[in-house]
């Protein structure tokens, strides 16, 4: 389990130092480590570059998020992950295995639903583990019949409010219940690292809000490796362990930031006055990132330059 001792005290924040660097580096290899990854989508005549030069990593049991401007690369690198794409430059490793443009190893739950209207909310969660090979995993360990597995999966409908609609289908669960159940798939799948594209996007403000409560309580009990899109740096700090903010397009990572809030946490930290400082910070980075964007040239060149001193380290 990874620890990110921080020391992102009001007074070193004032101070203007840096958070330290984490004391601990396990010598477990990190679920997700992306080296190096460059990619431009290639067309007859002409290349755009959308990732250059990304390097990041997941601990096991680490829930660790992406946020950067809209078109900046994200879902590009979830799909170079996931061994949809593969990237011209540049190494991913899981569990210190190499498995660049290798499909299988991931769970995934996309910002839509994506559940089978035809399928119960019951066989909806179970289908994560119909294609793929069975291993053990904190959320389930190994079964041996398909009774039991559908009995777990009961068990963990129950306990996400979802029991009575076990054998309803999709279109009868709200925006909330369907979210639920597309993450209860991707947490009972064999893979160990989940990736979350932007699973609440779609969803009101309030639901939203429990969803993020939801998720911090499910993840906070069964601490799976996470990689987390979001456009809410709110979000990013409520529920990460780590945040990397990218650029605009061709993405790169422009800051690290080692989120300081003691687990488990609750909604009542996004009225910590730190709180509130961060999430000014990084509103900071996003604007400027945003202007660099749209061509305003009057901030290009800043925006690589670590002026926060609350510890982000700039790459
Ligand atoms: N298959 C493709 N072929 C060509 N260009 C693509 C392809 N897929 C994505 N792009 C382009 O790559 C860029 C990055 O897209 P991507 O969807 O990864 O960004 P994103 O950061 O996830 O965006 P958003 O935050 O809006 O979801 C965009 O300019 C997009 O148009």
């Amino acid at each position: 389990m990874s620890l990110h001792p921080t020391d992102l005290s009001p007074q070193n924040m004032a101070d203007g130092q840096r958070a330290v660097e984490p004391l601990e580096h396990s010598s477990t290899p990190p679920a997700l480590e992306l080296d190096g990854i460059s990619l431009a989508f290639r067309e007859k005549r002409s290349s755009l570059p959308v990732l250059q030069d990304v390097s990041l990593s997941v601990r096991p049991g680490e829930f660790v998020s992406l946020i950067g401007p809209s078109g900046s690369g994200k879902s590009t690198l979830f799909h170079i992950i996931g061994g949809l794409l593969k990237p011209q430059l540049g190494h991913i490793r899981m569990n210190g295995q190499d498995v660049t443009g290798e499909r299988g190893h991931i769970s995934y739950m996309p910002q839509q639903p994506a559940l089978f209207p035809w399928r119960t909310t019951l066989d909806n969660v179970l289908l994560g583990q119909e294609n793929a090979p069975r291993k053990d995993t904190a959320a389930q360990p190994r079964h041996t019949s398909e009774r039991e597995r559908r009995e777990e999966a009961l068990q963990w409908l129950e306990q996400v409010g979802l029991g009575p609609f076990a054998k309803a289908y999709p279109h009868t669960l709200s925006g909330g219940m369907q979210q639920r159940a597309a993450f209860l798939r991707a947490l009972l799948s064999p893979q160990e690292l989940m990736l979350l594209d932007e699973p609440f996007s779609a969803l009101d403000a309030l639901t939203r809000g429990d969803m993020q409560q939801w998720l911090l309580r499910m993840w906070e009990k069964n601490r799976r490796s996470v990689l987390f899109i979001t456009h809410s740096i709110e979000e990013a700090l409520l529920l990460s362990d780590r945040i990397y903010v990218l650029s605009a397009r061709p993405a790169s990572v422009i800051h690290v930031v080692d989120v300081p809030f003691p687990r488990p946490r609750r909604e009542e930290i996004t009225l910590d006055p730190r709180f509130i400082e961060w999430k000014r910070k990084m509103t900071g980075w996003m604007r400027e990132e945003k202007h660099r964007l749209d061509g305003d040239t009057d901030i290009t060149g800043s925006v690589r330059e670590d002026t926060s001193g609350i510890g982000a380290k700039p790459l």
